[in-house]
């Protein structure tokens, strides 16, 4: 059981902004896709979501292609956090994290006492209880990003895409966030993140996917993954790397 990518490419006009990307995201691992703006990972992760019909290539969900699902049936498999949205709607925080349960109400459904149960659990574990009854619209931004963040996870769907979910989120919220991610994946989910942090990056993914110019040019374990030669290729970095409590972090030191 996984979710398996074989050579998606995105056409746009005469070229490819994703060309030939084959990956696979494993339940129980949190799977990073990193490089540089512009490299083509949001791209990527859309058509992946099914959610870019120009995109050819084949996606199997735990063995089924998704091209065969229903937007709905695919909705109960997978849930997708796109990068940076904005909230315009005049909903309450609570009200929009319980749009994650949409998806398994009838047409005219009410949320069921699980649906309510669900999305308590999730205001509470992403630390929203204070503002659940504030309008969306009121929030700032990292507020609203974990907010958005809560709609994705109350879907609790087997697998899970986040487009830089810690990007607008101070330095204690993004542990929070990643170590959320980091427990989600291990009670069995397969997790996929664009992240751009580096040392969030070499410190808690199970498996980096590095992106450049539509390419994936490299796929594995953080230690090997995040080696000179591939943050150079991909950012045109060197990195400063060391170890700190059996964990090794990086941060990027210096253009080349
Ligand atoms: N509809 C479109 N028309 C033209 N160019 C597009 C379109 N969609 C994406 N692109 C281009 O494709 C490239 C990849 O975009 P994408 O958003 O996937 O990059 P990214 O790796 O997620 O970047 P970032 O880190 O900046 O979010 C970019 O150069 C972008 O401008």
């Amino acid at each position: 059981m996984s979710l398996i990518v074989r050579k998606l490419s995105v056409p746009l006009g005469e070229c490819h902004i994703v060309e030939d990307a084959s990956l696979t995201v494993e339940p129980g691992n949190l799977t990073g896709l990193i490089g540089a703006n512009g490299a083509g990972k949001s791209t990527l992760m859309r058509a992946i979501a099914g959610l870019l019909p120009d995109a050819k290539g084949e996606v199997r969900l735990d063995d089924i292609t998704t091209a065969s699902l229903t937007p709905r049936q695919l909705a109960h498999r997978l849930a997708y956090l796109p990068q940076g949205q904005q909230v315009d709607w005049s909903l309450t925080v609570r009200d929009v994290v319980g749009l994650g349960r949409f998806p398994f109400q009838g047409r005219f459904g009410r949320p069921s006492a699980e649906d309510r149960a669900i999305v308590e659990d999730t205001i509470g574990r992403l630390g929203l209880s204070a503002i659940a009854e504030r309008a969306a619209t009121s929030l700032s931004g990292g507020e609203r990003a974990l907010v958005l963040l809560g709609r994705a996870l109350a879907a609790r769907t087997p697998y899970l895409f986040a487009d830089e979910p810690t990007a607008a989120l101070d330095p204690a919220r993004q542990l929070e966030v990643i170590d959320l991610l980091s427990a989600e994946a291990k009670s069995g989910k397969g997790i996929l993140v664009v992240l751009h942090d580096l040392n969030l990056a070499s410190r808690y993914l199970d498996q980096v996917i590095v992106m450049h110019r539509g390419r994936i040019i490299a796929d594995g374990p953080p230690a090997e993954v995040l080696c000179e030669d591939t943050l150079q290729t991909a950012y045109g970095i060197t990195p400063l790397t060391g170890e700190s409590d059996g964990q090794r972090w990086l941060i990027p030191w210096r253009r080349t």
